[in-house]
């Protein structure tokens, strides 16, 4: 592949792949190749150094344990953290939003460090949330309801650094009240579907961030009627 190819690392599909999460990976590699920009998908399993040379990290959700053994890792092999410093695009959904915040609390009690990428903090609540979820977004960063389901214990409060990435119409997200988090090219949310798929806005953002290029819009049908139904499903 030559120097221009845009690299997407999905980070530890082992460990943080419940949910198929790595779809949002796909449709990364999709939505820039279908406009003719060169992509490829760089799997980093558990164990494997993690480098710090992609232009866009993607993380997904998982049980506790696995995403201790996940933030473990992550720690260990700072690769991610650096690409942050040379401003790399980063997405983390659920585990990975509690993952990249100072430190999580988990429904055993026990407190583990986070990686310190997003000012926030997440602790388990009282009761699962599940279901679908519909939020508008905060302070226009993009168009469009953001659609997804979640599966999580965990609330997470972001501190002033953070802004949420929406806010919640259906659903539970962060707190009942807001949903996800951005801070400088850091997005993260609650939601699966995988959301990317579900949410192709949000999905050209971060293509935008990556490749700094203003994206002409891509009109595909069926993306449309599926974000329609599921939208009409939560409401
Ligand atoms: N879906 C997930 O990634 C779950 C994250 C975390 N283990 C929780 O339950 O809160």
């Amino acid at each position: 592949m030559s120097e221009s190819t845009i690299q997407i690392a999905l980070v530890l599909p082992d460990l943080l792949g419940t949910y198929g999460d790595f779809g949002n990976a796909v449709v990364l590699e999709k939505r820039m190749t279908w406009r003719g920009i060169k992509a490829e998908i760089v799997p980093i399993n558990y164990g494997q150094p993690v480098p710090d040379s992609c232009d866009i990290y993607v993380v997904g959700g998982g049980e506790d344990t696995a995403q201790t053994l996940a933030v473990k890792h992550l720690r260990e092999h700072p690769g991610l953290q650096r690409a942050v410093t040379k401003n790399a695009v980063v997405l983390g959904v659920c585990a990975g939003i509690q993952i990249f915040g100072e430190s999580f609390t988990r429904a055993d009690n026990i407190t583990h460090p986070g990686m310190g990428l997003i000012d926030s903090t997440s602790h388990a609540g009282g009761s699962r949330a599940i279901g679908e979820v519909l939020a508008e977004p905060a302070d226009g960063l993009f168009e469009g309801v953001l659609t997804g389901f979640e599966n999580h214990q965990g609330r997470t409060v972001l501190g002033p650094a953070a802004r949420p990435l929406a806010h919640v119409k259906v659903g539970t997200g962060n707190d009942g009240s807001v949903e996800g988090a951005v801070q400088g090219r850091i997005l993260c949310t609650y939601l699966h579907g995988p959301v990317l798929p579900r949410n192709p806005q949000l999905a050209d953002l971060l293509i935008e961030w990556a490749t700094g290029t203003k994206l002409a819009p891509l009109d595909l049908p069926a993306v449309s009627a599926m974000r329609a139904e599921r939208v009409k499903a939560a409401s």
